[in-house]
């Protein structure tokens, strides 16, 4: 089970301050969708130049022009690229396609897919590597998480790895861990903590206990 930070409310530098803080308790830096708008790919870049023994994962959420933008992350230096579940399979399929040509990994990202199950077999067969349940912010601020959907996607799910993402903090994390995601991504849950380093620590502990 990998561990994944979400960086979503920081500048270029302050990505690169928390990343160094929390490096050695993760697996994997997330470069999410907030700071891909407001810094372009050069977060990406500049992350993945500075942490090169970390996977860098590209929240780009996308929606259509799937190998173009897989295309443009890749060279970037993202090692994983997000695509919605919600979009058509088509785009899938190019990302896919795009992301083999680079030796790149894409995860899908279940936001607000309704017929979950059933789309997660349909994603599972389009080759992705990873599919992902998740609880957006705006539905976090109404009490939801994404605990029920990652036992539901488990039971479907056949090749690709899992993961689970949305306002996990350490209090929930070992619900999530009783479910064996093979990825938990968590953002506020480091970001917002007073102390970073010890809760990515007790993260990564309570997950190598697994
Ligand atoms: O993709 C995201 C929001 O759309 C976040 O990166 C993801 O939800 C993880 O952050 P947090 O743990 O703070 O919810």
């Amino acid at each position: 089970m990998k561990l994944q930070l979400a960086l979503d409310l920081v500048n270029i530098p302050e990505a690169k301050e928390v990343v160094k803080e929390v490096q050695e308790f993760i697996d994997i830096v997330e470069i999410g969708t907030p700071v891909v708008i407001n810094e372009g790919l050069r977060a990406v870049k500049e992350i993945k130049e500075a942490f090169p023994s970390l996977e860098v994962l590209a929240d780009l959420k996308i929606m259509d022009a799937g190998a173009y933008e897989v295309m443009k992350a890749s060279e970037a230096g993202a090692d994983i690229i997000t695509v919605l579940g919600a979009t058509d399979d088509s785009t899938i399929k190019g990302a896919v396609e795009e992301a083999r040509k680079h030796g790149k990994k894409i995860l899908v990202d279940m936001i607000n897919v309704k017929n979950l199950e059933q789309r997660a077999r349909e994603v599972d067969a389009l080759g992705v590597d990873y599919i992902c349940v998740h609880t957006g912010y705006d539905l976090q601020a109404a009490g939801e998480n994404s605990f029920s959907d990652l036992r539901a996607i488990k039971n479907v799910v056949k090749r690709a790895k899992t993961a689970i993402a949305g306002g996990i903090k350490l209090a929930t994390l070992p619900e999530v861990i009783e479910a064996s995601p093979d990825l938990v991504i968590v953002g506020g849950g480091i970001t917002g903590h007073p102390d970073k380093r010890a809760a990515a620590s007790e993260m990564k502990q309570l997950i190598a206990q697994r």
